[in-house]
């Protein structure tokens, strides 16, 4: 894996795998026809946060392509954890957004890793310290993996800002169980 590090302010850092799925547009045209698909009608981070796009959940009764477990045990060897839960969030056009935030629950802990595979077009994935500051903007789409860890769904926050224009773009998500510190 070509993973390129960047270290941010008090042990949080980002890896970034450019094109690390090759295969994104026949795995975005998979998910965007058959995943099961839901508007978030319960608030996932808090009140504040608004959150217009589409999510869904990957369960082992879902019809998931083999690559998707193939990238799930790279991710478990390289990161030496149990990434478990998979789930999906799809921004059909540039009104689609979240707002900042830290992951529920990760938000909490000591430290967190959110392994992300962008399918279909770029959007901008921005990070700035939780509570403000400026931001640092990463492009991702075409396959690109991030990958969030120490500190930084604690002390940092992250969004998908709203844009005038953008075709739609899928966030394939890898995360560990999380228990309530
Ligand atoms: O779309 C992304 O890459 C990020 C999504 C996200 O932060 C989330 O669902 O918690
Ligand atoms: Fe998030």
């Amino acid at each position: 894996m070509a993973l390129e590090r960047t270290n941010l302010e008090e042990g949080a850092w980002v890896d970034i795998a450019r094109g690390w799925l090759s295969g994104h547009a026949t795995l975005f045209d998979h998910f965007a026809q058959r995943a099961p698909w839901r508007t978030e009608e319960r608030v996932m981070y808090d009140s504040k946060v608004e959150v217009p796009r589409l999510v869904a959940t990957l369960g082992p009764e879902d019809d998931v392509p083999p690559i998707v477990e193939a990238m799930r045990r790279a991710l478990e060897r390289k990161y030496e954890t149990s990434f478990s839960r998979t789930s999906l969030a799809y921004y059909r056009d540039g009104h689609d957004s979240v707002a900042w935030h830290g992951d529920y629950i990760a938000r909490k802990m000591e430290s967190a890793l959110v392994a992300t595979v962008s399918l279909g077009s770029p959007r901008n994935f921005l990070l700035r310290k939780t509570g403000g500051g400026p931001s640092i903007a990463f492009p991702l789409g075409h396959g690109d993996l991030v990958v969030m860890g120490g500190s930084c769904q604690r002390t940092y926050q992250h969004a998908i800002p709203k844009v005038a224009r953008a075709a739609a773009r899928i966030a394939l998500m890898y995360r560990p169980v999380w228990k309530e510190p």
